[in-house]
Protein backbone atom coordinates (compact mmCIF):
# COMPACT_ATOMS: atom_id res chain seq x y z
CA UNK A 1 0.00 0.00 0.00
CA UNK A 2 1.29 3.43 -1.04
CA UNK A 3 0.13 6.43 1.21
CA UNK A 4 -1.02 9.48 -0.30
CA UNK A 5 -2.78 12.35 1.64
CA UNK A 6 -6.39 13.66 0.66
CA UNK A 7 -8.21 16.71 1.04
CA UNK A 8 -11.48 16.43 2.48
CA UNK A 9 -12.62 19.82 2.81
CA UNK A 10 -16.52 20.22 1.43
CA UNK A 11 -16.88 16.29 1.21
CA UNK A 12 -19.26 13.50 3.29
CA UNK A 13 -17.82 10.96 5.26
CA UNK A 14 -20.39 8.09 6.37
CA UNK A 15 -19.40 5.99 9.53
CA UNK A 16 -21.31 2.98 10.39
CA UNK A 17 -20.87 2.16 13.56
CA UNK A 18 -20.98 4.05 16.76
CA UNK A 19 -18.59 2.54 18.92
CA UNK A 20 -15.18 3.36 20.18
CA UNK A 21 -13.87 2.76 16.55
CA UNK A 22 -16.38 4.37 14.36
CA UNK A 23 -16.22 6.83 16.86
CA UNK A 24 -12.03 7.63 16.40
CA UNK A 25 -12.61 7.57 12.68
CA UNK A 26 -15.76 9.96 13.24
CA UNK A 27 -13.11 12.63 14.98
CA UNK A 28 -10.54 12.24 12.41
CA UNK A 29 -12.51 13.45 9.52
CA UNK A 30 -14.47 15.84 10.90
CA UNK A 31 -11.31 17.85 11.04
CA UNK A 32 -12.37 18.43 7.05
CA UNK A 33 -15.07 16.87 6.13
CA UNK A 34 -19.29 16.38 6.88
CA UNK A 35 -19.70 13.38 9.33
CA UNK A 36 -22.38 11.40 9.36
CA UNK A 37 -22.29 8.38 12.00
CA UNK A 38 -25.33 5.76 11.53
CA UNK A 39 -25.30 3.70 14.43
CA UNK A 40 -28.15 2.26 16.89
CA UNK A 41 -25.86 2.62 19.94
CA UNK A 42 -23.82 5.54 20.61
CA UNK A 43 -21.34 4.63 23.42
CA UNK A 44 -20.42 7.47 25.90
CA UNK A 45 -17.77 8.79 23.66
CA UNK A 46 -16.58 12.18 21.65
CA UNK A 47 -17.40 11.88 18.12
CA UNK A 48 -16.34 15.30 17.36
CA UNK A 49 -18.83 17.60 15.71
CA UNK A 50 -20.24 15.18 13.80
CA UNK A 51 -24.29 13.85 12.86
CA UNK A 52 -25.24 11.03 14.58
CA UNK A 53 -28.32 9.14 13.17
CA UNK A 54 -29.89 6.20 15.15
CA UNK A 55 -30.71 3.48 13.06
CA UNK A 56 -29.41 0.11 12.40
CA UNK A 57 -29.34 -0.52 8.33
CA UNK A 58 -29.11 -4.43 7.66
CA UNK A 59 -26.74 -5.57 4.77
CA UNK A 60 -29.16 -4.96 2.31
CA UNK A 61 -29.76 -1.34 3.41
CA UNK A 62 -26.48 0.24 4.02
CA UNK A 63 -26.34 0.95 -0.28
CA UNK A 64 -29.25 3.57 -0.01
CA UNK A 65 -27.45 5.21 2.86
CA UNK A 66 -24.38 5.86 0.86
CA UNK A 67 -26.61 6.88 -2.10
CA UNK A 68 -28.69 9.28 0.03
CA UNK A 69 -25.72 11.12 1.39
CA UNK A 70 -23.40 11.05 -1.36
CA UNK A 71 -19.72 10.32 0.74
CA UNK A 72 -16.32 10.49 -0.15
CA UNK A 73 -15.38 7.56 1.77
CA UNK A 74 -17.60 4.87 4.06
CA UNK A 75 -16.09 3.66 7.03
CA UNK A 76 -17.28 0.20 7.75
CA UNK A 77 -16.98 0.27 11.88
CA UNK A 78 -19.91 -2.21 13.23
CA UNK A 79 -19.46 -4.89 14.92
CA UNK A 80 -21.67 -7.24 12.51
CA UNK A 81 -19.21 -8.78 9.72
CA UNK A 82 -22.23 -8.97 7.43
CA UNK A 83 -23.10 -5.37 7.41
CA UNK A 84 -19.24 -4.11 7.09
CA UNK A 85 -19.53 -6.54 3.67
CA UNK A 86 -22.13 -5.35 2.55
CA UNK A 87 -21.06 -1.94 3.32
CA UNK A 88 -17.64 -2.51 1.48
CA UNK A 89 -19.49 -4.11 -1.88
CA UNK A 90 -21.61 -1.03 -1.85
CA UNK A 91 -19.49 1.46 -1.53
CA UNK A 92 -17.40 -0.07 -4.37
CA UNK A 93 -19.89 -0.57 -6.95
CA UNK A 94 -20.64 3.24 -6.78
CA UNK A 95 -16.51 3.83 -7.00
CA UNK A 96 -17.01 5.57 -3.27
CA UNK A 97 -13.71 5.12 -0.94
CA UNK A 98 -14.21 2.38 1.96
CA UNK A 99 -12.59 1.83 5.21
CA UNK A 100 -13.14 -1.21 7.19
CA UNK A 101 -11.79 -1.46 10.63
CA UNK A 102 -12.10 -4.79 11.02
CA UNK A 103 -10.20 -5.68 8.06
CA UNK A 104 -6.22 -6.05 7.54
CA UNK A 105 -5.54 -8.25 4.42
CA UNK A 106 -6.89 -8.93 1.41
CA UNK A 107 -7.65 -5.18 0.36
CA UNK A 108 -9.08 -4.38 -3.14
CA UNK A 109 -8.94 -1.23 -5.12
CA UNK A 110 -10.50 1.43 -3.40
CA UNK A 111 -10.27 0.30 -0.20
CA UNK A 112 -8.41 2.69 2.70
CA UNK A 113 -6.22 2.06 5.70
CA UNK A 114 -6.31 5.13 8.40
CA UNK A 115 -2.75 5.17 9.68
CA UNK A 116 -1.98 6.86 13.12
CA UNK A 117 -0.94 10.34 12.38
CA UNK A 118 0.76 12.85 14.15
CA UNK A 119 0.25 16.93 13.29
CA UNK A 120 1.93 20.09 13.96
CA UNK A 121 0.92 21.66 11.15
CA UNK A 122 1.09 22.04 8.64
CA UNK A 123 3.33 19.08 9.16
CA UNK A 124 1.98 15.38 9.10
CA UNK A 125 3.45 12.23 9.86
CA UNK A 126 1.16 8.79 9.15
CA UNK A 127 2.28 5.51 10.48
CA UNK A 128 1.04 1.95 9.20
CA UNK A 129 2.52 -1.55 9.98
CA UNK A 130 0.23 -3.40 7.12
CA UNK A 131 -2.63 -3.97 9.20
CA UNK A 132 0.40 -6.21 11.15
CA UNK A 133 0.14 -4.33 14.87
CA UNK A 134 -2.19 -1.21 14.83
CA UNK A 135 -0.47 -0.96 18.67
CA UNK A 136 2.25 -0.37 17.16
CA UNK A 137 1.22 1.99 15.28
CA UNK A 138 -0.06 3.71 17.76
CA UNK A 139 3.03 3.54 19.95
CA UNK A 140 4.91 4.75 17.39
CA UNK A 141 2.64 7.70 16.89
CA UNK A 142 3.35 8.93 20.45
CA UNK A 143 7.58 8.41 19.79
CA UNK A 144 6.64 10.70 16.99
CA UNK A 145 4.90 13.12 18.85
CA UNK A 146 7.87 14.30 20.81
CA UNK A 147 10.45 14.44 17.92
CA UNK A 148 8.06 16.13 15.21
CA UNK A 149 7.90 19.09 18.17
CA UNK A 150 8.99 22.80 16.05
CA UNK A 151 8.75 20.93 12.20
CA UNK A 152 5.41 23.06 11.80
CA UNK A 153 7.22 26.02 12.63
CA UNK A 154 10.03 24.93 10.78
CA UNK A 155 7.65 24.60 7.43
CA UNK A 156 6.20 28.17 7.94
CA UNK A 157 9.93 29.45 8.35
CA UNK A 158 11.27 27.50 5.34
CA UNK A 159 8.11 29.30 3.45
CA UNK A 160 8.86 32.89 4.40
CA UNK A 161 12.52 32.48 3.87
CA UNK A 162 11.72 31.22 0.44
CA UNK A 163 9.66 33.86 -0.05
CA UNK A 164 12.35 36.04 1.02
CA UNK A 165 14.82 34.45 -1.37
CA UNK A 166 12.96 34.89 -4.07
CA UNK A 167 11.95 39.01 -3.85
CA UNK A 168 15.61 39.02 -3.60
CA UNK A 169 16.04 37.56 -6.83
CA UNK A 170 18.18 34.73 -5.55
CA UNK A 171 19.06 31.83 -8.02
CA UNK A 172 16.67 28.81 -7.58
CA UNK A 173 19.93 26.33 -7.00
CA UNK A 174 21.14 28.97 -4.14
CA UNK A 175 17.25 29.32 -2.69
CA UNK A 176 17.48 25.31 -2.15
CA UNK A 177 20.82 25.15 -1.18
CA UNK A 178 20.35 28.19 1.83
CA UNK A 179 16.79 26.80 2.83
CA UNK A 180 18.82 23.21 3.39
CA UNK A 181 20.79 24.46 4.96
CA UNK A 182 18.13 26.11 7.44
CA UNK A 183 16.11 22.88 7.83
CA UNK A 184 19.78 21.47 8.94
CA UNK A 185 21.14 23.81 11.04
CA UNK A 186 21.11 23.41 14.83
CA UNK A 187 20.71 27.01 15.93
CA UNK A 188 17.61 27.82 13.50
CA UNK A 189 15.47 24.53 15.34
CA UNK A 190 16.88 25.79 18.44
CA UNK A 191 15.60 29.41 17.51
CA UNK A 192 12.58 28.61 16.37
CA UNK A 193 11.85 25.68 19.53
CA UNK A 194 12.47 28.16 21.91
CA UNK A 195 10.35 31.30 20.56
CA UNK A 196 13.38 33.74 21.82
CA UNK A 197 13.66 35.09 18.36
CA UNK A 198 10.49 35.65 15.89
CA UNK A 199 10.68 34.38 12.23
CA UNK A 200 11.65 37.73 11.06
CA UNK A 201 15.24 37.67 13.02
CA UNK A 202 16.32 34.02 12.12
CA UNK A 203 15.50 35.10 8.58
CA UNK A 204 17.24 38.12 8.94
CA UNK A 205 20.06 35.64 10.45
CA UNK A 206 20.26 32.78 7.91
CA UNK A 207 20.64 35.83 5.17
CA UNK A 208 23.51 37.53 6.85
CA UNK A 209 25.22 34.18 7.05
CA UNK A 210 24.59 32.76 3.80
CA UNK A 211 24.55 36.07 1.32
CA UNK A 212 27.37 37.35 2.91
CA UNK A 213 29.64 34.38 2.95
CA UNK A 214 30.61 33.84 -1.40
CA UNK A 215 27.16 32.78 -2.36
CA UNK A 216 25.55 34.24 -5.57
CA UNK A 217 23.01 36.37 -4.98
CA UNK A 218 21.34 36.18 -8.44
C1 LIG B 1 -3.58 3.32 13.60
C2 LIG B 1 -5.05 3.24 13.92
C3 LIG B 1 -5.75 4.40 13.24
C4 LIG B 1 -7.22 4.51 13.53
O1 LIG B 1 -7.94 3.53 13.59
O2 LIG B 1 -7.65 5.67 13.68
C5 LIG B 1 -5.52 1.88 13.47
N1 LIG B 1 -5.77 1.10 14.51
C6 LIG B 1 -5.54 1.77 15.69
C7 LIG B 1 -5.55 1.21 16.96
C8 LIG B 1 -5.78 -0.17 17.29
N2 LIG B 1 -6.40 -1.07 16.50
C9 LIG B 1 -6.44 -2.29 17.14
C10 LIG B 1 -5.85 -2.13 18.42
C11 LIG B 1 -5.71 -3.25 19.48
C12 LIG B 1 -4.29 -3.79 19.49
C13 LIG B 1 -3.89 -4.55 18.22
O3 LIG B 1 -4.58 -5.51 17.84
O4 LIG B 1 -2.85 -4.17 17.64
C14 LIG B 1 -5.40 -0.82 18.49
C15 LIG B 1 -4.63 -0.14 19.58
C16 LIG B 1 -5.47 0.69 20.47
O5 LIG B 1 -6.71 0.82 20.28
O6 LIG B 1 -4.87 1.20 21.39
C17 LIG B 1 -7.03 -3.54 16.67
C18 LIG B 1 -7.32 -3.75 15.21
N3 LIG B 1 -7.16 -2.84 14.19
C19 LIG B 1 -7.52 -3.45 13.01
C20 LIG B 1 -7.98 -4.76 13.30
C21 LIG B 1 -8.54 -5.72 12.28
C22 LIG B 1 -7.46 -6.64 11.75
O7 LIG B 1 -6.26 -6.40 11.97
O8 LIG B 1 -7.86 -7.61 11.09
C23 LIG B 1 -7.81 -4.95 14.68
C24 LIG B 1 -8.07 -6.19 15.51
C25 LIG B 1 -9.53 -6.19 15.98
C26 LIG B 1 -9.84 -7.47 16.69
O9 LIG B 1 -8.92 -8.10 17.24
O10 LIG B 1 -11.02 -7.82 16.63
C27 LIG B 1 -7.42 -2.87 11.72
C28 LIG B 1 -6.86 -1.68 11.37
N4 LIG B 1 -6.46 -0.72 12.26
C29 LIG B 1 -5.85 0.27 11.59
C30 LIG B 1 -5.53 1.50 12.14
C31 LIG B 1 -5.57 -0.12 10.18
C32 LIG B 1 -4.15 -0.68 10.05
C33 LIG B 1 -3.05 0.32 10.49
C34 LIG B 1 -1.71 -0.32 10.46
O11 LIG B 1 -1.33 -0.80 9.38
O12 LIG B 1 -1.01 -0.31 11.48
C35 LIG B 1 -6.61 -1.25 9.97
C36 LIG B 1 -6.12 -2.36 9.07
C37 LIG B 1 -7.87 -0.73 9.32
C38 LIG B 1 -8.27 0.65 9.68
O13 LIG B 1 -8.94 0.78 10.71
O14 LIG B 1 -7.95 1.56 8.90
C39 LIG B 1 -5.32 3.21 15.44
C40 LIG B 1 -4.26 3.87 16.33
C41 LIG B 1 -4.63 5.32 16.47
C42 LIG B 1 -3.66 6.03 17.32
O15 LIG B 1 -3.76 5.99 18.55
O16 LIG B 1 -2.82 6.73 16.74
N1 LIG C 1 -9.45 -0.35 13.36
C1 LIG C 1 -9.27 -0.49 14.63
O1 LIG C 1 -8.51 0.22 15.22
C2 LIG C 1 -10.01 -1.53 15.41
C3 LIG C 1 -9.78 -1.67 16.80
C4 LIG C 1 -10.55 -2.60 17.50
C5 LIG C 1 -11.50 -3.31 16.82
N2 LIG C 1 -11.69 -3.13 15.48
C6 LIG C 1 -12.76 -3.77 14.69
O2 LIG C 1 -13.74 -2.74 14.43
C7 LIG C 1 -15.04 -3.12 14.90
C8 LIG C 1 -15.63 -1.97 15.70
O3 LIG C 1 -14.88 -1.78 16.89
P1 LIG C 1 -15.55 -1.14 18.19
O4 LIG C 1 -14.60 -1.35 19.31
O5 LIG C 1 -15.99 0.26 17.90
O6 LIG C 1 -16.82 -2.12 18.37
P2 LIG C 1 -18.18 -2.00 19.22
O7 LIG C 1 -18.77 -3.35 19.26
O8 LIG C 1 -17.91 -1.24 20.49
O9 LIG C 1 -19.09 -1.04 18.33
C9 LIG C 1 -19.76 -1.49 17.19
C10 LIG C 1 -20.85 -0.47 16.88
O10 LIG C 1 -21.53 -0.86 15.68
C11 LIG C 1 -22.90 -0.63 15.89
N3 LIG C 1 -23.70 -1.41 14.92
C12 LIG C 1 -24.10 -2.70 15.00
N4 LIG C 1 -24.86 -3.02 13.93
C13 LIG C 1 -24.94 -1.91 13.17
C14 LIG C 1 -25.58 -1.61 11.94
N5 LIG C 1 -26.31 -2.52 11.30
N6 LIG C 1 -25.44 -0.37 11.43
C15 LIG C 1 -24.72 0.58 12.07
N7 LIG C 1 -24.08 0.34 13.24
C16 LIG C 1 -24.19 -0.88 13.78
C17 LIG C 1 -23.13 -1.01 17.33
O11 LIG C 1 -24.35 -0.48 17.81
C18 LIG C 1 -21.91 -0.37 17.97
O12 LIG C 1 -22.14 1.00 18.26
C19 LIG C 1 -14.81 -4.36 15.78
O13 LIG C 1 -15.84 -5.29 15.55
C20 LIG C 1 -13.46 -4.91 15.33
O14 LIG C 1 -13.66 -5.86 14.30
C21 LIG C 1 -10.96 -2.26 14.78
Amino acid sequence: MIPLLHDFTDATVLVFGGGPVGARKARRFAREATVIVVSPTFTDRDFGPSERVRAAPGPTEVAAWIDRTSPALVVAATDDRDVNDAVDEAARARDVLVNRADRSGGRDFGSVVVPATVRDDPVVVSVATGGRAPALSRYLRRELEESISGAGSMATFCAELRRELKSRNVSSSRRQEIVTDAVNSPAVWTALRSGTSNDRQVIEDVLDEELSTGGEST
